[in-house]
């Protein structure tokens, strides 16, 4: 069941003004976890802070790490070196990254770990990830293929060289490799984590890691476009910069393509090292959206993209996103299902292909429709960009905003928008 309804009143103008996107949630969540597993006090500022990231926060806490935050954008993380073995199974909500990262870096703690979520988290797929442990002997189990997993670790990840097929997310990949410098000091192989395919989606998600892992100390060796060797190393403290949420900057982007207005973000559009600062340009192009668009490399600017596209000149096929269908929900069927609620026909799934078929008249007319969120916070975000220019839109359950992004609707508010609070 929803829990409340918001309906956006369509401003009649241009939104304009200043509006910050919170601090990047991926590199968040890296950057605790490394700073969690390094010895010594790490400051981490511009930090996101939200369902996500207090996951992953209070995972650490709960395996003694201490975390304590001075300010709404600061952690400052104190570790050992070493995470202790937790009381209770970790919960971490619908949280794909500190799901994923925590059950390989647990490996390393000496006793049993559960790593669990809600019941989103509980049919996203771990079993590639747990296979890819086993293969290293060690000791995981996930019997469904998604959460809960249970670890249990002797003290230190494993020598040797793991393949991971990460067809299915790219965080297998950059779970292994934040975890492989935790594998015995002076043992005498280091870790090989090799991909399975030579491509990925969202290959720029690696990027984050490995540039997160150098901040924190780690070695990591390039070997060639999909294998790395990483050194037994463990981590070191350090102060962390985190730079603002790309995927969050594509709705305000969006919004200002939109509506014709001029939105400050207060950062450059080519300062984000994030993979879906790629968007972008694309969203610049609106509303002469390309006619075919590949979403591997920008996967949670989709949603965003999708709804722009219906009210594109021309229609607009998504390709390369069939990893949508096992994110916090199956996006191509929540895009589908909220599209073609505010008209019948607006989008169709061609297998997982999603084509919309845009139509710039949208705008202006009154259309009224309740937009399922799927308990999916880009769903919420991205459709209430249809509710800038169409009278009627209402998104239920908009407290999903708050994984990524709580300030959502307040941010939305400080540039003129107004709703209706339907409880
Ligand atoms: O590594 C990361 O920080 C992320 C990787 C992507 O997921 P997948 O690798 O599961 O596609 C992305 O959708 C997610 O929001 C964040
Ligand atoms: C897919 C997402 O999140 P995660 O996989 O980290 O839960 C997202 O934020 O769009």
């Amino acid at each position: 069941m929803s829990k409340g309804k918001l309906t956006i009143i369509p401003p009649g103008k241009p939104l304009s003004g200043r509006a910050m996107p919170p601090g990047s949630k991926s590199i968040t969540n890296r950057a605790l976890l490394l700073a969690g597993l390094a010895k010594g006090t790490s400051r981490l500022t511009g930090a996101l802070k939200s369902d996500d990231t207090k996951y992953m926060a209070d995972a650490l806490r709960a395996m003694g790490v201490q975390i304590d935050e001075p300010d709404d954008t600061t952690f400052v993380v104190t570790g050992s070196g070493k995470l202790l073995p937790p009381k209770v199974p970790l919960f971490l909500g619908n949280a794909g990254t500190a799901t994923r990262f925590l059950t390989a870096a647990v490996a390393s703690v000496e006793g049993t770990v559960v790593v669990d979520g809600d019941e989103h988290m509980r049919k996203r797929p771990i079993g590639p990830l747990v296979a890819a442990l086993k293969s290293l002997g060690l000791d995981a189990e996930a019997p469904t293929g998604c959460p809960p997993v249970t670890v249990h670790g002797n003290g230190h990840f494993a020598s040797g060289r793991v393949e991971i097929d990460a067809g299915l997310s790219s965080q297998y990949v950059s779970a292994l490799l934040m975890a492989a410098p935790l594998a015995k000091q002076g043992a005498n192989a280091p870790v090989t984590v090799a991909l399975a395919g030579a491509e990925i989606g969202a290959r720029g998600y690696v990027d984050l890691t490995l540039a997160a892992m150098e901040t924190f100390g780690a070695e990591v060796k390039q070997l060639d476009a999909a294998t790395w060797r990483v050194k037994p190393t463990g981590y070191t403290a350090a102060d962390f910069v985190i730079e603002p949420d790309a995927s969050a900057a594509t709705y305000l982007w969006a919004a200002e393509v939109l509506t014709g207005g001029k939105i400050d973000l207060g950062v450059p559009n080519d300062a984000f090292t994030q993979p879906d600062a790629k968007a972008y340009e694309t969203i610049a192009q609106f509303p002469h959206l390309p006619g075919e668009i590949d979403g591997s490399q920008m996967q949670d600017a989709i949603p965003t993209i999708a709804v722009l596209a219906a009210f594109n000149e021309t229609p607009v096929r998504f390709v390369g996103i069939a990893n949508l269908r096992v994110k916090e929900c199956d996006r191509i069927r929540a895009l589908s299902t909220g599209l073609n609620n505010i008209r019948e026909g607006l989008a169709v799934e061609e297998g997982d292909d999603l084509i919309v078929h845009s139509d710039p008249d949208l705008a202006g007319q009154h259309l009224p429709a309740e937009i399922d969120s799927f308990a999916d916070h880009r769903i919420a975000m991205s459709f209430a960009l249809a509710g800038l220019k169409i009278d009627g839109i209402t998104i239920l359950d908009p407290d999903c905003v708050g994984k990524t992004f709580p300030a959502y609707w307040r941010t939305l508010a400080a540039l003129g928008v107004t709703y209706q609070d339907k409880g």
